[in-house]
């Protein structure tokens, strides 16, 4: 069997309340999709920076207070050798407007109401257990980027 190569992305939260901020994907990866803000994890950054970073760029909000890990997902594709490792966070709080950029339309959602008809297939899995307040750990393999071919995913305690 040949190794997987796996990347470091991120994928971060803003939520107050009973509402939650996601961005419809304008380009890219995912495009089309509602999700979460994250990216790549560049050289030299802790992935908690990295999560910051890509809140600014792609929300046009500050996070402030830091952001709490949640989450740690590893995404296969059949057919691809590189594995999207994706270290899922939550902001401790943030400032400023939710701003459109050039990746991502920003939307507050209720967290009763979410298009998950138009989000990844494995969010309707993983979401119900971060928006009760739960962390977890999952894998998901697909074929193609519909269907989910076989899944793994657990509560945890901690990620240690
Ligand atoms: C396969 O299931 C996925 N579900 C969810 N919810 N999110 C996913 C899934 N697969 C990937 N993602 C996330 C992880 C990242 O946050 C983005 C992909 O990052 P992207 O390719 O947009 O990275 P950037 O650094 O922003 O890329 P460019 O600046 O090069 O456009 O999707």
């Amino acid at each position: 069997m040949s190794e997987l190569t796996k990347k470091l992305f991120t994928l971060a939260f803003i939520r107050e309340g009973n509402r939650l901020l996601l961005g419809y994907k304008k380009r890219g990866f995912g495009q089309g999709r509602w999700n979460a803000f994250g990216g790549k994890v560049e050289a030299g950054e802790t992935p908690e920076e990295a999560a910051v970073r890509e809140v600014q760029e792609e929300a046009g909000v500050m996070v402030v207070g830091g952001v709490e890990k949640v989450g740690e997902l590893l995404f296969t594709f059949e057919g691809d050798p590189t594995a999207m490792h994706v270290m899922v966070f939550s902001a401790r709080g943030y400032t400023g407007t939710p701003t459109e950029s050039e990746e991502m339309k920003p939307q507050w959602f209720s967290v009763d109401s979410l298009p998950y008809s138009l989000m990844w297939p494995d969010d309707e899995l993983w979401y119900p257990i971060y928006l009760r307040g739960g962390k977890f750990r999952g894998r998901f393999h697909f074929q193609g980027h519909d269907k989910i071919l076989s899944e793994k995913l657990e509560e945890v305690q901690t990620f240690d």
